[in-house]
Protein backbone atom coordinates (compact mmCIF):
# COMPACT_ATOMS: atom_id res chain seq x y z
CA UNK A 1 0.00 0.00 0.00
CA UNK A 2 1.65 3.48 -1.24
CA UNK A 3 1.86 6.34 1.45
CA UNK A 4 -0.08 8.30 0.03
CA UNK A 5 -2.93 6.24 -0.24
CA UNK A 6 -4.19 7.30 2.91
CA UNK A 7 -3.95 9.85 5.30
CA UNK A 8 -2.63 9.27 9.05
CA UNK A 9 -4.26 11.98 10.60
CA UNK A 10 -7.39 12.50 8.82
CA UNK A 11 -7.95 8.83 9.95
CA UNK A 12 -7.14 9.24 13.30
CA UNK A 13 -9.40 11.78 13.23
CA UNK A 14 -12.75 9.80 11.65
CA UNK A 15 -11.63 6.67 13.65
CA UNK A 16 -10.92 7.98 16.95
CA UNK A 17 -14.74 9.70 17.23
CA UNK A 18 -16.71 6.29 16.45
CA UNK A 19 -16.99 3.73 18.90
CA UNK A 20 -14.96 1.13 16.64
CA UNK A 21 -11.46 -0.07 16.63
CA UNK A 22 -9.63 0.10 13.35
CA UNK A 23 -6.99 -1.81 11.66
CA UNK A 24 -5.24 -1.60 8.33
CA UNK A 25 -3.40 -3.94 6.74
CA UNK A 26 -1.65 -4.17 3.55
CA UNK A 27 -1.74 -7.12 0.98
CA UNK A 28 1.18 -8.82 3.01
CA UNK A 29 -0.97 -8.85 5.95
CA UNK A 30 1.38 -5.92 7.77
CA UNK A 31 -0.38 -3.34 10.04
CA UNK A 32 -0.12 0.67 7.82
CA UNK A 33 -2.72 2.16 10.13
CA UNK A 34 -4.29 1.26 13.57
CA UNK A 35 -6.61 3.49 15.53
CA UNK A 36 -5.45 5.06 19.18
CA UNK A 37 -8.73 3.19 20.80
CA UNK A 38 -7.64 -0.27 19.32
CA UNK A 39 -3.95 -0.14 20.41
CA UNK A 40 -5.19 0.75 23.74
CA UNK A 41 -7.58 -1.84 24.22
CA UNK A 42 -4.58 -4.39 22.86
CA UNK A 43 -2.51 -2.62 25.77
CA UNK A 44 0.15 -1.87 22.66
CA UNK A 45 2.64 0.61 21.69
CA UNK A 46 1.30 2.53 18.62
CA UNK A 47 4.46 3.21 16.94
CA UNK A 48 5.35 -0.77 17.75
CA UNK A 49 3.12 -1.75 15.27
CA UNK A 50 3.28 -0.40 12.02
CA UNK A 51 4.49 -2.30 9.64
CA UNK A 52 4.37 -5.87 11.91
CA UNK A 53 2.38 -8.58 10.37
CA UNK A 54 -1.04 -8.83 12.02
CA UNK A 55 -0.78 -12.56 13.61
CA UNK A 56 2.12 -10.92 15.87
CA UNK A 57 -0.21 -8.03 16.95
CA UNK A 58 -3.89 -9.02 16.79
CA UNK A 59 -4.90 -12.80 18.66
CA UNK A 60 -7.24 -14.79 16.63
CA UNK A 61 -7.18 -11.96 13.69
CA UNK A 62 -8.09 -13.29 10.24
CA UNK A 63 -6.94 -10.04 8.51
CA UNK A 64 -4.25 -11.93 6.48
CA UNK A 65 -6.58 -14.25 5.64
CA UNK A 66 -9.06 -11.54 4.12
CA UNK A 67 -6.65 -10.15 2.27
CA UNK A 68 -5.98 -13.17 0.48
CA UNK A 69 -9.73 -14.51 -0.15
CA UNK A 70 -10.65 -10.67 -1.19
CA UNK A 71 -14.25 -11.78 0.69
CA UNK A 72 -15.45 -9.45 3.37
CA UNK A 73 -16.26 -11.10 6.69
CA UNK A 74 -18.85 -9.20 8.52
CA UNK A 75 -20.18 -9.56 12.36
CA UNK A 76 -17.78 -12.03 12.89
CA UNK A 77 -17.41 -13.22 17.13
CA UNK A 78 -13.34 -12.41 17.71
CA UNK A 79 -12.44 -13.66 21.04
CA UNK A 80 -10.13 -10.93 21.88
CA UNK A 81 -8.22 -9.96 25.42
CA UNK A 82 -10.61 -12.32 27.15
CA UNK A 83 -13.60 -11.01 25.55
CA UNK A 84 -15.95 -11.34 22.56
CA UNK A 85 -15.44 -8.29 20.06
CA UNK A 86 -17.23 -8.08 17.12
CA UNK A 87 -15.22 -8.20 14.04
CA UNK A 88 -16.08 -6.47 10.33
CA UNK A 89 -13.13 -7.20 7.90
CA UNK A 90 -13.23 -5.56 4.53
CA UNK A 91 -10.69 -6.23 1.22
CA UNK A 92 -9.95 -2.97 0.05
CA UNK A 93 -10.03 -3.19 -4.04
CA UNK A 94 -8.71 -0.75 -6.44
CA UNK A 95 -9.65 -1.81 -9.92
CA UNK A 96 -9.89 -5.20 -9.12
CA UNK A 97 -6.85 -5.60 -7.30
CA UNK A 98 -6.95 -6.11 -3.58
CA UNK A 99 -4.88 -3.15 -1.63
CA UNK A 100 -5.11 -4.58 1.48
CA UNK A 101 -7.98 -4.81 3.91
CA UNK A 102 -9.48 -3.03 6.94
CA UNK A 103 -10.91 -4.77 10.21
CA UNK A 104 -13.03 -2.60 12.50
CA UNK A 105 -13.96 -4.18 16.32
CA UNK A 106 -16.77 -3.10 18.14
CA UNK A 107 -15.91 -3.55 21.87
CA UNK A 108 -18.00 -0.88 23.93
CA UNK A 109 -21.66 -2.27 24.84
CA UNK A 110 -21.88 -5.51 23.95
CA UNK A 111 -24.55 -6.52 26.28
CA UNK A 112 -26.57 -4.14 24.29
CA UNK A 113 -25.42 -5.96 21.07
CA UNK A 114 -26.09 -9.22 22.76
CA UNK A 115 -29.40 -8.81 23.03
CA UNK A 116 -29.83 -6.49 20.42
CA UNK A 117 -28.68 -9.07 17.65
CA UNK A 118 -29.85 -12.06 17.23
CA UNK A 119 -27.27 -13.31 14.51
CA UNK A 120 -24.81 -12.82 17.02
CA UNK A 121 -27.06 -14.84 19.63
CA UNK A 122 -26.93 -17.58 17.90
CA UNK A 123 -22.90 -17.25 17.02
CA UNK A 124 -22.65 -16.69 20.73
CA UNK A 125 -24.65 -19.84 21.33
CA UNK A 126 -22.57 -21.85 18.81
CA UNK A 127 -19.20 -20.72 20.27
CA UNK A 128 -20.22 -21.85 23.92
CA UNK A 129 -21.80 -25.28 22.77
CA UNK A 130 -18.84 -25.47 21.21
CA UNK A 131 -16.79 -24.67 23.77
CA UNK A 132 -18.99 -27.24 25.99
CA UNK A 133 -19.02 -30.11 24.47
CA UNK A 134 -15.12 -30.22 24.60
CA UNK A 135 -15.16 -29.20 28.40
CA UNK A 136 -17.89 -31.19 29.77
CA UNK A 137 -18.23 -34.68 28.46
CA UNK A 138 -21.83 -35.43 28.20
CA UNK A 139 -22.89 -31.58 28.95
CA UNK A 140 -24.95 -29.78 26.04
CA UNK A 141 -25.45 -32.16 23.12
CA UNK A 142 -27.33 -29.52 20.98
CA UNK A 143 -27.45 -26.14 19.22
CA UNK A 144 -30.54 -24.60 18.16
CA UNK A 145 -28.98 -24.81 14.86
CA UNK A 146 -29.38 -29.01 14.83
CA UNK A 147 -32.62 -28.23 14.79
CA UNK A 148 -33.01 -29.48 10.95
CA UNK A 149 -36.21 -28.55 9.05
CA UNK A 150 -37.40 -26.53 6.62
CA UNK A 151 -41.80 -27.56 6.97
CA UNK A 152 -43.80 -25.22 7.69
CA UNK A 153 -44.45 -26.99 11.16
CA UNK A 154 -40.49 -26.92 11.98
CA UNK A 155 -40.12 -22.95 10.64
CA UNK A 156 -43.24 -22.27 13.29
CA UNK A 157 -41.68 -24.66 16.14
CA UNK A 158 -38.81 -22.72 15.99
CA UNK A 159 -40.01 -19.12 16.47
CA UNK A 160 -42.29 -19.83 19.02
CA UNK A 161 -39.40 -21.74 20.73
CA UNK A 162 -37.42 -17.75 20.49
CA UNK A 163 -40.13 -16.34 21.44
CA UNK A 164 -40.88 -18.65 24.68
CA UNK A 165 -37.15 -18.32 25.29
CA UNK A 166 -37.37 -15.02 26.73
CA UNK A 167 -38.59 -15.45 30.47
CA UNK A 168 -39.23 -17.93 32.59
CA UNK A 169 -42.65 -19.09 32.19
CA UNK A 170 -42.76 -23.06 32.15
CA UNK A 171 -43.06 -25.00 28.78
CA UNK A 172 -44.78 -28.52 28.00
CA UNK A 173 -43.24 -30.06 24.85
CA UNK A 174 -45.76 -32.82 23.21
CA UNK A 175 -45.18 -35.03 20.84
CA UNK A 176 -44.35 -38.59 19.82
CA UNK A 177 -40.77 -40.32 20.90
CA UNK A 178 -37.97 -39.47 19.03
CA UNK A 179 -39.40 -36.17 17.42
CA UNK A 180 -36.74 -34.06 19.13
CA UNK A 181 -38.67 -32.97 22.40
CA UNK A 182 -35.38 -32.68 23.98
CA UNK A 183 -33.65 -31.04 21.21
CA UNK A 184 -36.55 -28.17 21.77
CA UNK A 185 -35.92 -28.26 25.19
CA UNK A 186 -32.27 -27.48 24.86
CA UNK A 187 -32.87 -25.02 22.20
CA UNK A 188 -34.91 -22.67 24.28
CA UNK A 189 -32.67 -23.05 27.35
CA UNK A 190 -30.26 -21.87 24.88
CA UNK A 191 -31.93 -19.02 23.50
CA UNK A 192 -32.51 -17.81 27.11
CA UNK A 193 -30.87 -15.77 29.98
CA UNK A 194 -30.10 -18.65 31.28
CA UNK A 195 -27.46 -20.40 28.42
CA UNK A 196 -24.96 -19.87 30.77
CA UNK A 197 -26.00 -21.41 33.41
CA UNK A 198 -26.78 -25.37 34.02
CA UNK A 199 -28.89 -27.46 31.75
CA UNK A 200 -30.18 -30.53 33.62
CA UNK A 201 -31.91 -33.60 32.23
CA UNK A 202 -34.23 -35.70 34.49
CA UNK A 203 -35.86 -39.04 32.64
CA UNK A 204 -38.73 -39.37 34.98
CA UNK A 205 -39.86 -42.96 33.40
CA UNK A 206 -36.01 -43.77 33.91
CA UNK A 207 -35.39 -43.47 37.99
CA UNK A 208 -37.05 -46.36 40.46
CA UNK A 209 -39.96 -44.40 42.29
CA UNK A 210 -38.42 -45.18 45.55
CA UNK A 211 -34.94 -42.77 44.29
CA UNK A 212 -36.93 -40.65 42.95
CA UNK A 213 -37.17 -37.92 45.64
CA UNK A 214 -33.43 -38.10 46.70
CA UNK A 215 -32.86 -38.25 42.79
CA UNK A 216 -34.64 -34.75 42.04
CA UNK A 217 -33.80 -32.99 45.51
CA UNK A 218 -30.78 -34.46 47.21
CA UNK A 219 -30.50 -35.72 50.25
CA UNK A 220 -28.49 -34.77 53.81
CA UNK A 221 -25.82 -36.54 55.39
CA UNK A 222 -27.12 -39.13 57.12
CA UNK A 223 -30.70 -39.22 55.60
CA UNK A 224 -30.73 -42.51 55.37
CA UNK A 225 -28.90 -45.71 56.13
CA UNK A 226 -26.81 -46.14 53.03
CA UNK A 227 -26.84 -42.70 52.51
CA UNK A 228 -23.24 -41.01 50.71
CA UNK A 229 -21.36 -39.77 53.52
CA UNK A 230 -21.65 -35.88 52.96
CA UNK A 231 -25.06 -36.08 51.30
CA UNK A 232 -26.23 -36.13 47.45
CA UNK A 233 -26.99 -32.68 45.68
CA UNK A 234 -30.17 -33.10 44.03
CA UNK A 235 -30.94 -32.69 40.38
CA UNK A 236 -32.66 -29.39 41.07
CA UNK A 237 -29.80 -27.95 42.75
CA UNK A 238 -27.67 -28.68 40.11
CA UNK A 239 -30.32 -27.05 37.73
CA UNK A 240 -29.75 -23.91 39.77
CA UNK A 241 -29.72 -20.65 38.23
CA UNK A 242 -30.52 -22.61 34.95
CA UNK A 243 -33.38 -25.29 33.14
CA UNK A 244 -34.56 -28.60 34.18
CA UNK A 245 -35.75 -30.77 31.53
CA UNK A 246 -38.68 -33.26 33.09
CA UNK A 247 -38.79 -36.06 30.41
CA UNK A 248 -41.23 -38.23 30.89
CA UNK A 249 -43.25 -36.18 33.18
CA UNK A 250 -46.09 -38.31 32.61
CA UNK A 251 -44.44 -41.20 34.36
CA UNK A 252 -43.55 -39.30 37.65
CA UNK A 253 -45.41 -40.73 41.26
CA UNK A 254 -48.08 -39.14 42.50
CA UNK A 255 -46.22 -38.62 45.58
CA UNK A 256 -43.50 -36.40 43.45
CA UNK A 257 -46.41 -34.69 41.54
CA UNK A 258 -47.08 -32.99 45.10
CA UNK A 259 -43.84 -32.22 45.99
CA UNK A 260 -42.55 -30.36 42.41
CA UNK A 261 -45.77 -28.54 42.56
CA UNK A 262 -44.71 -26.71 45.66
CA UNK A 263 -41.21 -26.43 44.06
CA UNK A 264 -43.18 -24.36 41.01
CA UNK A 265 -45.21 -22.60 43.34
CA UNK A 266 -42.68 -21.31 46.10
CA UNK A 267 -39.50 -21.46 44.96
CA UNK A 268 -38.38 -24.27 47.61
CA UNK A 269 -37.68 -27.65 48.31
CA UNK A 270 -36.30 -29.62 51.35
CA UNK A 271 -33.90 -32.22 50.45
CA UNK A 272 -35.01 -35.74 52.16
CA UNK A 273 -33.53 -35.42 55.73
CA UNK A 274 -33.46 -31.72 55.76
CA UNK A 275 -35.74 -29.76 58.33
CA UNK A 276 -35.06 -26.79 56.25
CA UNK A 277 -36.45 -26.04 52.95
CA UNK A 278 -34.10 -24.60 50.36
CA UNK A 279 -34.84 -21.96 47.89
CA UNK A 280 -33.97 -22.78 44.24
CA UNK A 281 -34.29 -20.60 41.11
CA UNK A 282 -34.78 -23.16 38.09
CA UNK A 283 -36.95 -22.89 34.76
CA UNK A 284 -38.92 -25.99 33.88
CA UNK A 285 -39.43 -27.46 30.69
CA UNK A 286 -41.41 -30.66 30.49
CA UNK A 287 -42.03 -33.29 28.17
CA UNK A 288 -44.53 -36.05 27.98
CA UNK A 289 -45.86 -38.61 24.73
CA UNK A 290 -48.48 -39.76 26.86
CA UNK A 291 -51.92 -38.35 26.75
CA UNK A 292 -51.87 -36.42 30.22
CA UNK A 293 -55.79 -35.29 30.20
CA UNK A 294 -56.37 -38.77 30.39
CA UNK A 295 -54.00 -39.41 32.91
CA UNK A 296 -55.96 -36.78 35.34
CA UNK A 297 -59.38 -38.47 34.47
CA UNK A 298 -57.56 -41.62 35.84
CA UNK A 299 -56.08 -39.60 38.83
CA UNK A 300 -52.72 -40.69 37.67
CA UNK A 301 -51.77 -36.90 36.92
CA UNK A 302 -52.29 -33.99 38.92
CA UNK A 303 -54.56 -31.50 37.92
CA UNK A 304 -53.36 -28.30 39.14
CA UNK A 305 -49.08 -29.40 38.26
CA UNK A 306 -50.99 -29.92 34.85
CA UNK A 307 -52.09 -26.45 34.75
CA UNK A 308 -48.88 -25.46 36.70
CA UNK A 309 -46.52 -26.66 33.93
CA UNK A 310 -48.62 -25.94 30.35
CA UNK A 311 -48.45 -22.62 30.81
CA UNK A 312 -47.44 -22.75 27.16
CA UNK A 313 -47.47 -25.94 25.12
CA UNK A 314 -44.98 -26.85 22.34
CA UNK A 315 -46.49 -29.59 20.04
CA UNK A 316 -43.98 -31.16 17.69
CA UNK A 317 -45.05 -33.34 14.64
CA UNK A 318 -44.56 -36.55 13.85
CA UNK A 319 -42.22 -37.35 11.22
CA UNK A 320 -44.35 -38.69 8.90
CA UNK A 321 -47.06 -35.57 8.94
CA UNK A 322 -44.01 -33.47 7.55
CA UNK A 323 -42.15 -35.44 5.02
CA UNK A 324 -40.56 -32.85 3.11
CA UNK A 325 -38.10 -32.47 6.04
CA UNK A 326 -37.29 -35.93 5.47
CA UNK A 327 -34.73 -35.31 2.58
CA UNK A 328 -32.66 -32.71 4.52
CA UNK A 329 -33.05 -34.90 8.05
CA UNK A 330 -31.35 -37.14 5.63
CA UNK A 331 -28.36 -35.38 4.38
CA UNK A 332 -27.81 -33.94 8.57
CA UNK A 333 -27.48 -37.22 9.49
CA UNK A 334 -25.46 -38.67 6.71
CA UNK A 335 -22.71 -35.85 7.23
CA UNK A 336 -23.04 -36.46 11.20
CA UNK A 337 -22.67 -40.22 10.87
CA UNK A 338 -19.81 -39.84 8.01
CA UNK A 339 -17.68 -37.42 10.15
CA UNK A 340 -18.04 -39.30 12.88
CA UNK A 341 -16.81 -42.90 11.45
CA UNK A 342 -14.55 -40.76 8.92
CA UNK A 343 -15.85 -43.00 5.93
CA UNK A 344 -16.87 -41.47 2.53
CA UNK A 345 -20.49 -41.87 2.11
CA UNK A 346 -21.69 -39.06 -0.56
CA UNK A 347 -25.54 -39.82 -1.37
CA UNK A 348 -28.19 -42.51 -0.82
CA UNK A 349 -29.69 -44.11 -4.01
CA UNK A 350 -32.90 -42.82 -5.15
CA UNK A 351 -34.69 -46.05 -4.56
CA UNK A 352 -33.49 -45.52 -0.58
CA UNK A 353 -34.62 -42.10 -0.65
CA UNK A 354 -37.91 -42.88 -2.22
CA UNK A 355 -38.29 -45.55 0.45
CA UNK A 356 -37.29 -43.66 3.16
CA UNK A 357 -39.87 -40.80 1.87
CA UNK A 358 -42.85 -43.34 2.10
CA UNK A 359 -42.47 -44.96 5.37
CA UNK A 360 -44.58 -44.20 8.76
CA UNK A 361 -41.21 -43.98 11.34
CA UNK A 362 -43.03 -44.53 13.94
CA UNK A 363 -39.85 -44.10 16.20
CA UNK A 364 -39.67 -40.73 14.34
CA UNK A 365 -36.28 -39.17 13.64
CA UNK A 366 -34.52 -41.20 15.98
CA UNK A 367 -35.33 -44.14 13.80
CA UNK A 368 -34.45 -42.32 11.07
CA UNK A 369 -30.85 -41.20 12.43
CA UNK A 370 -30.50 -45.28 13.74
CA UNK A 371 -31.29 -46.37 9.69
CA UNK A 372 -29.10 -43.56 8.46
CA UNK A 373 -26.01 -44.61 10.97
CA UNK A 374 -26.57 -48.45 10.11
CA UNK A 375 -26.46 -47.65 5.70
CA UNK A 376 -23.14 -45.54 6.33
CA UNK A 377 -21.42 -48.55 8.71
CA UNK A 378 -22.49 -50.91 5.90
CA UNK A 379 -22.60 -49.13 2.85
CA UNK A 380 -19.25 -50.13 0.73
CA UNK A 381 -19.49 -47.69 -2.55
CA UNK A 382 -20.11 -44.34 -1.27
CA UNK A 383 -23.11 -45.00 -1.40
CA UNK A 384 -26.12 -46.40 0.87
CA UNK A 385 -28.27 -48.89 -1.25
CA UNK A 386 -30.99 -50.81 -0.74
CA UNK A 387 -29.07 -53.98 0.92
CA UNK A 388 -27.71 -51.51 3.09
CA UNK A 389 -31.01 -50.83 5.19
CA UNK A 390 -32.60 -53.19 8.06
CA UNK A 391 -34.59 -56.54 7.17
CA UNK A 392 -38.22 -54.79 8.81
CA UNK A 393 -37.18 -51.87 5.91
CA UNK A 394 -36.60 -53.66 2.71
CA UNK A 395 -39.92 -56.13 3.76
CA UNK A 396 -41.71 -52.84 3.96
CA UNK A 397 -40.59 -52.13 0.26
CA UNK A 398 -41.67 -55.14 -0.93
CA UNK A 399 -45.09 -55.16 1.23
CA UNK A 400 -45.03 -52.05 -0.45
CA UNK A 401 -44.60 -52.95 -4.15
CA UNK A 402 -47.15 -56.15 -3.37
CA UNK A 403 -49.43 -53.23 -2.13
CA UNK A 404 -49.21 -50.92 -5.31
CA UNK A 405 -49.43 -54.24 -8.00
CA UNK A 406 -52.58 -54.96 -6.09
CA UNK A 407 -53.71 -51.60 -6.56
CA UNK A 408 -52.71 -52.03 -10.09
CA UNK A 409 -54.99 -54.98 -10.63
CA UNK A 410 -57.72 -53.66 -8.95
CA UNK A 411 -57.90 -49.91 -10.38
CA UNK A 412 -58.07 -51.85 -14.25
CA UNK A 413 -60.66 -54.39 -12.65
CA UNK A 414 -63.39 -51.51 -11.67
CA UNK A 415 -62.40 -49.37 -15.08
CA UNK A 416 -63.25 -52.94 -17.29
CA UNK A 417 -66.19 -53.35 -15.35
CA UNK A 418 -67.10 -49.55 -15.68
CA UNK A 419 -66.89 -49.69 -19.69
CA UNK A 420 -68.69 -53.17 -20.30
CA UNK A 421 -71.47 -51.90 -17.93
CA UNK A 422 -72.07 -48.77 -19.73
CA UNK A 423 -72.06 -50.71 -23.42
CA UNK A 424 -74.46 -52.94 -21.88
CA UNK A 425 -76.49 -49.75 -20.40
CA UNK A 426 -75.70 -50.72 -17.18
CA UNK A 427 -77.62 -53.99 -17.63
CA UNK A 428 -75.75 -56.01 -14.65
CA UNK A 429 -76.42 -59.83 -15.85
CA UNK A 430 -75.63 -58.87 -19.55
CA UNK A 431 -72.30 -57.37 -18.68
CA UNK A 432 -71.45 -59.83 -15.97
CA UNK A 433 -72.04 -62.63 -19.08
CA UNK A 434 -69.93 -60.39 -21.49
CA UNK A 435 -67.13 -60.18 -18.65
CA UNK A 436 -66.90 -64.52 -18.21
CA UNK A 437 -68.26 -63.47 -14.54
CA UNK A 438 -71.02 -64.83 -12.10
CA UNK A 439 -73.92 -62.04 -11.75
CA UNK A 440 -73.25 -62.21 -7.84
CA UNK A 441 -69.35 -61.52 -8.67
CA UNK A 442 -70.40 -58.22 -10.62
CA UNK A 443 -72.85 -56.76 -7.73
CA UNK A 444 -69.66 -57.73 -5.22
CA UNK A 445 -67.50 -55.26 -7.40
CA UNK A 446 -70.21 -53.14 -8.05
CA UNK A 447 -70.35 -52.64 -4.33
CA UNK A 448 -66.41 -52.89 -3.58
CA UNK A 449 -65.48 -50.16 -6.07
CA UNK A 450 -68.87 -47.33 -5.77
CA UNK A 451 -69.25 -48.15 -9.52
CA UNK A 452 -72.16 -45.50 -10.24
CA UNK A 453 -75.28 -47.45 -12.10
CA UNK A 454 -76.86 -44.64 -14.03
N1 LIG B 1 -35.37 -31.40 13.93
C1 LIG B 1 -34.32 -32.19 14.16
N2 LIG B 1 -33.20 -32.01 13.47
C2 LIG B 1 -32.14 -32.84 13.66
N3 LIG B 1 -32.11 -33.85 14.51
C3 LIG B 1 -33.19 -34.08 15.22
C4 LIG B 1 -34.35 -33.27 15.10
N4 LIG B 1 -35.29 -33.73 15.95
C5 LIG B 1 -34.74 -34.80 16.56
N5 LIG B 1 -33.48 -35.00 16.15
C6 LIG B 1 -32.59 -36.10 16.58
O1 LIG B 1 -33.41 -37.22 16.85
C7 LIG B 1 -33.04 -37.88 18.05
C8 LIG B 1 -34.21 -37.91 19.00
O2 LIG B 1 -34.50 -36.59 19.42
P1 LIG B 1 -34.94 -36.28 20.94
O3 LIG B 1 -34.17 -37.13 21.90
O4 LIG B 1 -34.90 -34.80 21.11
O5 LIG B 1 -36.44 -36.81 20.87
P2 LIG B 1 -37.53 -36.90 22.03
O6 LIG B 1 -38.81 -36.46 21.42
O7 LIG B 1 -37.03 -36.16 23.23
O8 LIG B 1 -37.56 -38.46 22.30
P3 LIG B 1 -38.13 -39.23 23.62
O9 LIG B 1 -39.57 -38.83 23.76
O10 LIG B 1 -37.98 -40.66 23.23
O11 LIG B 1 -37.27 -38.80 24.76
C9 LIG B 1 -31.86 -37.13 18.61
O12 LIG B 1 -30.68 -37.81 18.26
C10 LIG B 1 -31.89 -35.80 17.90
O13 LIG B 1 -30.58 -35.37 17.65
Amino acid sequence: MTEHFFNNKLLDIVFESTYYGTVIVDINGKIQYMSNNYCEFLKIERELVIGKHVTNVIENTRMHLVVQTGKAEMADLHFLHNDFVIANRIPIIKNNEILGAIGIITFRDLADWKSMNSHINELLINYKFYQKEQEIPGGIKYSSHDLIGKSQEIQQLKDLVKRVAVGNISVLIRGESGTGKEIIAHSIHQFSGRMDKPFVKVNCGAIPEQLIESELFGYEAGAFTGAKKGGKIGKFELADGGTIFLDEIGDMPLHMQVKLLRVLQENEYEPVGSLYPKKINVRVIAATNRPLEKLIEQKLFREDLFYRINAVQLFVPALRDRREDIPLLVEHFLKKATAKIGKRITSVHPEVLSLIEQYDWPGNIRELENVINAGVHLSSNGEIRIDDLPHYLKNYKLEAEERSLKDIVEETEKKVIEKVLKKFNFDKNRAAAALGIGNSTIYDKIKKYQILIK
